[in-house]
């Protein structure tokens, strides 16, 4: 069944990724791929995932100068990815430039402000106002460049689809009602919350890849949308 959910598949181990993908087929969108799952498998490892049926996330996160950027969107073609993260943060040119490089069919997602930051670490970092603020800027850079859409918490997506209306909206840093302990993440909100504020897209991970159960967690949680 296809739904909102993309479980992020954090693990450098290609066999359990596998077991992780076949518990969670029947309830997940798709599946997320990021560097921990790249760095340890490679291309070969993101066909082998592709081979279960689910769309891919590469979840990549590009940073760099817009070259450097366009030619690595350009390395990862033969992938096919239905979703792909760069930094919003990485200016107009790096953003446009990764939109030119990237297949027709592969959406292109910046990242606004990671979910593991909260209003301390902007002003650590000497970024004015709040994480609304932030991502709020960093969204009309990104749609003003061609994106397709953005990577920002819960708690910023109803207001950036209400401005952004046909935006593909990626939501991370989600926990279930009454999961206790939100890790490294500091901007959280549940699933069901996430998807009524305008979320396309949820992505999960340890509260379903570090269950007991993986499939019984992401049956329980499809269940509350
Ligand atoms: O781009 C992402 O997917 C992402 C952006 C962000 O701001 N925060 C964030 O947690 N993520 C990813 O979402 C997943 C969250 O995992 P859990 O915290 O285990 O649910 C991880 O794979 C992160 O890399």
């Amino acid at each position: 069944m296809a739904g909102p959910i993309y479980v992020a598949i954090d693990t450098p181990r290609l066999d359990t990724a596998q077991g992780l993908a076949v518990a969670v087929k029947s309830h997940a969108g798709g599946l997320k791929l990021g560097l921990e799952f790249f760095n340890a498998n490679g291309k070969d490892g993101v066909r082998r995932m592709a081979e279960r049926g689910l769309p891919i996330f590469l979840d990549l996160k590009l940073h760099d100068i817009p070259n450097t950027v366009a030619k690595a969107i350009e390395a990862l073609h033969p992938l096919h990815p239905r979703i792909l993260t760069i930094h919003a943060g990485g200016g107009m040119e790096m953003m446009k430039a990764a939109r030119a490089a990237a297949p027709a069919e592969t959406k292109v997602v910046g990242v606004t402000m990671l979910t593991s930051l909260d209003q301390d670490d902007l002003d650590r970092a000497g970024i004015k106002g709040s994480p609304a603020d932030y991502v709020n800027r960093l969204t009309d850079n990104a749609r003003e460049a061609g994106l397709d859409g953005i990577v920002c918490s819960g708690l910023e997506v109803a207001a950036m689809k209400k401005q952004w209306n046909d935006g593909f909206f990626v939501v991370p840093g989600v926990r279930p009602e009454g999961s206790g302990a939100s890790g490294d993440q500091k901007r959280v909100v549940t699933p069901r919350q996430a998807l009524d504020d305008g979320a396309s897209v949820l992505v999960i991970g340890r509260p379903i890849t570090a269950a007991e159960d993986p499939n019984a967690a992401v049956a329980e949680i499809a269940a509350t949308l």
